[in-house]
């Protein structure tokens, strides 16, 4: 795993950099109180083993920012952490290729130090497309941006950006120039609009035009935000950042609004909407889809005699079992003890032979909870009989687990013609 550099003479500052990283984003940290310890680091180490580099403008060893220089030769994307600001400082810094700078005033400057980190570490999965007829521009834009750490593709025009955003669905943001041959910046907005929401793709309209009314009709075009050029290197980070900070909060409300609080499995909700596209798949193309509805066994005896919290901790050890066993399967927790799985392209006998060895697993081993050892077992009932509906073949499987029940529970009820 790749490490942060921090380097810093200041013991309590480093320490709480180190202690702040390490707790809050799972990544070790290596500390240089001087530049030579930081060039030693890298020779020991090599530049490649640093993720990023936290660098203070003034050490002993280094008055004026050398550190900062000699990691970024490196290529170590850096923060510089300095005590004062002044304009001078501030353009010299972003000129240097730094990905940003930390004024040291507060306890809020390490927040925002630590904000930074987690954005460059969601950045480099990130792709970003930039739209420009202008090599100059198109080429600045992509190397401020690569500076932090975005996979950047370019395109000359409208036309090559669909072809380009085509190739790379997974692109989620689209930086695109006004006036632009075959297709310009509004034309290439429409049409991806046909298709592709706000959320989906970003895109932010840019030009160079003096026309005000611009940014106005990018917007109304279904442009995200615009950006006017001349710009500032900042302005691009903010409002790029700040594009992507709205995205991945409508993501994490949307993913909190499809979750079970408790066990973070899917809620019946979103089993019934995602699971009738699976469904609705299979039949469309012929395939198999499995469908199996469990329930723990007499859970009701484990709440009465080790307690509800302890009852909690046996539903989240199910759950997480589950997950594990069935990674490529639709888990849902449809209430209470009962959940359910989707196995798509799964004959049921497959399927049946998966969740009796879940089974078994499931009931050879205790659960630890509130210093108690809890031993639980649970019943299945699983189906492929492909219905009209999902929620028939949901309440198939059901009527499978019912009979597991009967037939004196802690067993798989498959419908292979009842060979099972
Ligand atoms: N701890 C805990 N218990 C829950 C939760 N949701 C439902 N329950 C309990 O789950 C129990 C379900 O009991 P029953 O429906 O009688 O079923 P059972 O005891 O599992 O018996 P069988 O299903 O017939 O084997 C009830 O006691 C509910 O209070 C929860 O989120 N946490």
């Amino acid at each position: 795993m790749k490490k942060i550099l921090v380097i810093e003479d200041s013991k309590t500052v480093n320490k709480i950099l180190q202690q702040v990283i390490e707790s809050q984003l799972n990544i070790p940290v290596d500390v240089a109180e001087t530049m030579a310890e930081c060039s030693q680091f890298i020779s020991d180490n090599g530049a490649d083993s640093y993720f990023a580099a936290m660098v203070d403008l003034n050490l002993p060893d280094a008055l004026s920012g050398e550190a900062a220089a000699l990691t970024l030769s490196k290529q170590i994307p850096t923060i510089v952490l300095t005590a004062d600001y002044n304009e001078n400082m501030r353009s010299k810094l972003l000129d240097m290729g730094v990905v940003d700078y930390v004024i040291k005033d507060s306890s809020y400057s390490f927040n925002y130090a630590i904000t930074l980190l987690k954005r460059l570490l969601k950045n480099q999965y990130l792709k970003i497309l930039v739209t420009d007829d202008s090599k100059v521009s198109r080429q600045y834009l992509a190397s401020l941006l690569k500076q932090h750490l975005f996979q950047v593709f370019t395109a000359e025009n409208g036309v090559q950006a669909l072809a380009i955003l085509n190739q790379e669905p997974d692109i989620k943001v689209l930086l695109t120039d006004y006036n632009m041959p075959e297709m310009d910046g509004f034309a290439l907005v429409k049409e991806l609009r046909k298709n592709k929401d706000k959320q989906e793709l970003a895109i932010i309209g840019i030009s160079s035009a003096d026309d005000a009314s611009l940014s106005a009709r990018f917007i109304k075009h279904g442009a995200n935000d615009f950006l006017s050029k001349p710009f500032i290197h900042e302005e691009l980070y903010c409002r790029v950042n700040q594009t992507l900070e709205h995205i991945e909060l409508i993501e994490e409300i949307q993913d909190s609004a499809n979750r079970d609080f408790m066990t973070k499995l899917y809620n019946r909700r979103y089993l019934y909407n995602q699971g009738a596209a699976l469904h609705q798949h299979a039949l469309q193309s012929g395939k198999q889809l499995a469908v199996a509805i469990m329930d723990i066994d007499h859970f009701k005896e484990v709440n009465d005699t080790y307690g509800h919290d302890a009852g909690d901790v046996v539903l989240i050890h199910f759950a997480n079992m589950l997950i594990k066993c069935f990674p490529n399967g639709l888990v849902a927790r449809l209430g209470g003890e009962e959940f359910c799985l989707l196995l798509p392209e799964l004959d049921n006998q497959h399927a049946a032979e998966r969740l009796d060895k879940f089974r078994q697993t499931l009931a050879a081993m205790p659960i630890h909870a509130e210093d108690q050892e809890i031993w639980i077992s649970a019943s299945f009932g699983v189906t492929n009989v492909l219905e009209e509906q999902l929620e028939a073949q949901i309440n198939r499987a059901d009527k499978l687990l019912y009979e597991a029940k009967n037939n004196g529970r802690n067993q798989v009820f498959a419908d292979v013609d009842g060979q099972f």
